[in-house]
């Protein structure tokens, strides 16, 4: 294969999404916003510019368009040579830059469209006249996955009609899907007298209503540019639709509430911070969900251990959390579906009382079915950005690694953790490469994710996999030396005891 092939492929990989849309010099909203988000969501963020404004937190003091074919000029250098998954749009400020968008999008194929129809700012500014409206009625919006109005703007799509209730979000959600995108995102973080933000979705069947408490601050400037370039990068990953707007939700609520009391600048709207996630322990703003630290003791059970000592799994699992477990994954190669997925509900119970997360090996089906906390898959299972789309946002995933580029496949398919090994020879996985210290060493450096060490690891030699010396190895995951002895509460005890 020629290096251009090889390079066009690596291209394909990297999620990448094209914001087409405004500057705004305060930082808050616009581009700023997009590229910022982009980069907290772990994907590649190209940006084509419509317009500059002069902007900070007391409103737009001015605005300057750039010429049409300016616009174009950036489209093409951008379509032509990178692999763009989703174009996502902002401020369209004139009929000829929707026009030689839309032209532009039918030469050059994409995933997704996802159109934020900027016409007025939080702060009450005018930013795209009324003359853009039959730009977005004739050529933009046929051709859009998903649209997403404030309340405002969804009254100027249909004319004029005002906003006041959820009710009329999805009479206005119905209608706006009439004018063409296959899916619509009213937004009502400017909805009068409600307590609560909620975003009424419609995808051409259902309605959805999102719904999060509302945020006291005022720092809500560029919610709305965050929540499309949010979406397009969580569809660039391969999310579904529906699983993509929930994310964003989920995201602008915790950067809002991470943010409420940050002070920038002195007017009445400020930004908020998007890179929580960095400041929040190394790697995930979703604490409640998923913590590092609990990948510890990871305990993997194994079905032939239990059969030579007669046990069931859930007696296992009991020992091992009771022993101090802090984290389980549920691995049976051989058992029948029904009898797995029995087994790992009556698990899930016995965990959830330790306030021990639960994964299942593998079986996606199952951990869908018996609502465990997540999965670990390996190189040959079903793909960690697969396993995203379908378990959610929410859903702790893990995934086995023995080279630096799996490890950033990992991080970029959306995982919250890397399992890395065989580190010694083990008995209990056939044909499995062992990568010894020096190759987990390597791996760890590599990775942006936590990495759980396992193979062969047990009481002689836990300590010095943790004095490996590098700081997001979180911990050591252990199957013979737990399940494959007579007591696993004793055992579990004593690793637990010198790996803390
Ligand atoms: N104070 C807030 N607390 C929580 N969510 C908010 C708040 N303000 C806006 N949102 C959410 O931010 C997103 C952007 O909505 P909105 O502010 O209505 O759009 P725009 O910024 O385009 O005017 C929506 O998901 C909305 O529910
Ligand atoms: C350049 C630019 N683009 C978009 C917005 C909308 O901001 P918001 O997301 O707060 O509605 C803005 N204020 N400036
Ligand atoms: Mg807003």
């Amino acid at each position: 294969m020629s290096v251009r092939v090889l390079q066009a492929e690596a291209d394909m990989k990297i999620p990448h999404v094209l914001s087409v849309a405004g500057s705004d010099s305060g930082g808050g909203a616009g581009i700023q916003a997009d590229l910022k988000t982009c980069g907290a969501r772990r994907v590649y963020c190209s940006t084509v510019i419509t317009a500059v404004t002069a902007q900070n937190t007391a409103g737009v003091q001015g605005l300057n368009i750039l010429p049409e074919d300016f616009v174009a000029d950036q489209l093409h250098s951008v379509l032509s040579d990178m692999h763009v998954h989703v174009v996502k749009t902002g401020m369209l400020p004139s009929l000829n830059i929707v026009k030689v968008l839309s032209q532009t999008l039918r030469k050059f194929p994409i995933k997704a469209l996802v159109v934020d129809p900027v016409m007025i700012s939080t702060s009450g500014d005018v930013l795209v006249g009324p003359s853009v409206l039959a730009g977005f009625l004739e050529e933009l919006l046929p051709m859009t996955d998903i649209v997403t109005p404030n309340i405002k703007e969804a009254s100027v799509l249909l004319g004029g009609v005002p906003l006041k209730s959820v009710s009329d979000m999805h009479t206005a959600a119905k209608l706006i899907h009439d004018l063409g995108p296959r899916n619509v995102l009213v937004k009502g973080g400017d909805l009068p007298n409600s307590l609560d933000a909620i975003d009424v979705f419609f995808d051409g069947e259902d309605f959805y209503e999102l719904c999060s408490p509302r945020v006291n601050t005022r720092n809500s400037h560029g919610t709305g540019c965050t929540l499309a370039s949010c979406i397009a990068a969580e569809l660039a990953k391969g999310s579904s639709m529906l699983s993509a707007v929930k994310t964003a939700k989920h995201f602008i609520q915790a950067a809002l509430d991470y943010s409420r009391d940050m002070t920038i600048g002195n007017g009445a709207q400020g930004p908020f911070d998007h890179f929580l996630a960095l400041k929040i322990n190394q790697s995930s703003y979703r604490q409640n969900r998923f913590n590092p630290n609990d990948l510890l003791l990871y305990a993997v059970t194994d079905s032939a251990m239990n059969r030579k000592w007669d046990r069931s799994i859930a007696e296992a699992v009991k020992a091992a959390v009771e022993g101090g477990a802090t984290i389980v994954q549920i691995r049976e190669k051989d058992a029948e579906t029904r009898d797995f997925l029995e087994a790992a509900k009556e698990c899930l119970k016995i965990c959830h009382s330790y306030g021990v997360p639960l994964l299942i090996n593998d079986r996606i089906d199952v951990a869908l079915a018996c609502d465990a906390d997540g999965v670990h898959v390996g190189q040959s299972d079903v793909p960690a950005r697969l396993a995203r789309t379908l378990l959610g946002p929410e859903k702790i995933i893990g995934v086995s690694c023995k080279t630096p580029e799996q490890a950033h496949q990992a991080w970029i398919d959306g995982a919250d953790y890397i399992g890395c090994g065989g580190v010694y020879p083990t008995n209990t996985k056939a044909n499995n490469r062992t990568i010894g210290l020096e190759g987990l060493k390597e791996i760890c450096l590599a990775s942006k994710l936590p990495v759980v060490a396992i193979g062969g690891i047990g009481l002689s030699n836990a300590r010095e996999v943790m004095e490996l010396g590098v700081p997001n190895l979180n911990g050591v995951a252990v199957v013979s030396a737990l399940f494959g002895r007579e007591c696993i509460l004793t055992e579990t005890r004593n690793l637990h005891a010198l790996v803390s």
